[in-house]
C-alpha cells in the first residue's frame, strides 16, 4: 500500500513537473482518483527490473579519441571526425571508451593505487571521516551497504568527495569535506584535488566537441565555466559466493545526475556492464590507459535525450578487491537545465525547467542509510531517466 501512494505521490509530481500551470484542487482531486485507478491495473510503471537479471550483450563500447579537442593545433578534419564519432557514440550507447585524454597510465595507476591504500586502512580510520558525521551529511566515508540504490544497498564502502563552498555550513551539500588524515594518507588530498583540476579540462574538451555537432555554443560554453564535479573513490570486495542478488548488486542500476562520468577503474574484468538498447548488458571491462566515459541526465535532459543517460550497473564476483574512481563533470552549481531549443522529443511534454544542484541534491539525499537501519520502502528514483 505504502509503495502504492508513494508511487502515485511521484507520477504526481512528475506530471507537475511537466505542467507549466498547477493544477487545480478539483484537477488534482481527479487525477489522484485517476491515479489510483492506474494502480489498479497490471503494474506498467514500476521501474524495469534492473537487479541482475537480462543477458549478456556481444555489442562492445566504441572508443573516441578526445586529443584534437585538448591541443590547440589540431586541425578542423581532426576535430570534426572526434566530434562526429563521440556523436555517434552519444546517440547509439551513451557509453564509450575514451583515449588521447592526455594523462599517461602510470599516473592512472597511481590514482588506483592509492584508492587501494585508503580502503586497506583499519576500519575504524575510515569511520573517523564518515558522511554522517559531516556537517552537510553526505561527504566523506559510507561503509560498505550504506549506499542505496532504488531501495537496495549497495554491496560497495566509499569516499565521496564535493566542491569545497568558501563558507561552509550545514546546509544541503555546503558542508566542509572530510579527508583522512595526513598520517593515514600523506598527499591524498592534494593528489584528488589536483586530479580534479586536470579531468575539468579534459571534460571541456568534450563540451567543444558536442558544441561543434549540436551548435548552441553559449550553452556548452556556460557549461565548462566554473563547472560543479564529484569525486567517489569506490571499493568492492567481491559479492560472496551465497549472496542473493535480489537484495542488491555491489553497484544497483542506475544513470549518473550530471553532465559526463569519467571512470577510472582498476583492471578488475567482468564488473561494470552497460545497458544496451536491446536490454542486454555490455561489459564495459576496462582498458588501460582509457577512461569509460558517460552521458548523465543533464546533457540528456538538454539534448530531449538523444543523447543517452544510460542505466549501468557493477556484478562484481571473482577474487579481488576492485577500486573505482568516477569523476563526474558537471554543470555550474545553479545553472537552469531545459532541453535546448530544437531539442524537445517528438510527442513529449519538456520538464519543466530545474537546476543541476537541486537536482543533484534531490537525488543524493536519500542515498544513504546506515548498516544498522531498516530501508524505507521509497525508491530513490531518478525522475528524469525513469523511462521504464
Ligand atoms: O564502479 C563502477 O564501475 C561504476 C560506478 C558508478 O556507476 C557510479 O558511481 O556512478
Ligand atoms: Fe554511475
Amino acid at each position: 500500500m505504502y509503495r502504492n501512494v508513494n508511487k502515485m505521490y511521484m507520477r504526481y509530481e512528475r506530471h507537475s513537473r511537466a505542467c507549466t500551470r498547477p493544477l487545480s484542487i478539483s484537477s488534482r482531486y481527479i487525477y489522484l482518483v485517476y491515479s489510483a485507478y492506474l494502480d489498479a491495473m497490471p503494474d506498467i510503471e514500476m521501474l524495469k527490473d534492473r537487479s541482475a537479471s537480462g543477458s549478456v550483450s556481444t555489442q562492445r563500447l566504441p572508443l573516441v579519441d578526445i586529443s584534437p579537442y585538448l591541443q590547440a593545433d589540431s586541425s578542423a578534419e581532426a576535430r570534426k571526425l572526434t566530434s562526429d564519432t563521440l556523436d555517434k557514440a552519444c546517440r547509439e550507447f551513451g557509453f564509450f571508451y575514451v583515449t588521447g585524454h592526455g594523462l599517461d597510465a602510470e599516473y592512472l595507476q597511481s590514482l588506483l593505487k592509492l584508492g587501494h591504500k585508503f580502503f586497506e586502512l583499519p576500519q575504524q580510520s575510515k569511520d573517523s571521516i564518515h558522511i554522517f558525521k559531516s556537517m552537510d551529511g553526505v561527504r566523506g566515508y559510507q561503509k560498505l551497504g550504506e549506499n542505496v540504490t532504488y531501495a537496495k544497498r549497495d554491496q560497495q564502502e566509499a569516499l565521496d568527495i564535493y566542491p569545497e563552498p568558501e563558507y561552509p555550513s550545514t546546509n544541503r551539500l555546503e558542508g566542509s569535506q572530510l579527508w583522512p588524515s595526513d598520517d593515514d594518507m600523506p598527499g591524498f588530498k592534494a593528489t584528488l584535488l589536483d586530479y580534479t583540476e586536470k579531468m575539468k579540462k579534459i571534460g571541456h574538451g568534450f563540451m567543444q566537441a558536442m558544441a561543434d555537432t549540436l551548435g548552441h555554443r553559449e550553452i556548452f560554453d556556460e557549461l565548462q565555466n566554473d563547472n560543479y564535479w564529484v569525486l567517489r573513490v569506490i571499493g568492492y570486495p567481491p559479492l560472496p559466493e551465497e549472496h542473493d542478488t535480489e537484495s542488491g548488486i555491489s553497484c544497483g542500476a542506475h544513470t549518473d545526475y550530471g553532465c559526463l562520468t569519467f571512470l577510472l577503474a582498476d583492471d578488475t574484468p567482468g564488473a561494470l556492464q552497460v545497458e544496451a538498447k536491446d536490454g542486454s548488458w555490455i561489459p564495459a571491462d576496462p582498458i588501460p590507459g582509457a577512461f569509460v566515459v558517460n552521458i548523465g541526465d543533464i546533457i540528456d535532459t538538454l539534448t530531449g535525450h538523444q543523447y543517452k543517460s544510460t542505466y549501468h550497473r557493477v556484478i562484481h564476483r571473482g577474487s579481488r578487491y576492485r577500486v573505482s574512481i568516477p569523476f563526474f563533470f558537471e554543470p555550474q552549481r545553479d545553472q537552469v537545465i531545459k532541453p535546448l531549443e530544437g531539442f524537445t522529443a517528438p510527442g513529449e511534454t519538456a520538464v519543466a525547467p530545474f537546476t543541476y544542484f537541486d537536482h543533484l541534491k534531490s537525488m543524493i539525499y536519500n542515498h544513504f542509510v546506515p548498516n544498522d537501519e531498516a530501508l524505507s520502502e521509497k525508491p530513490n528514483v531518478n525522475e528524469l531517466t525513469q523511462r521504464g
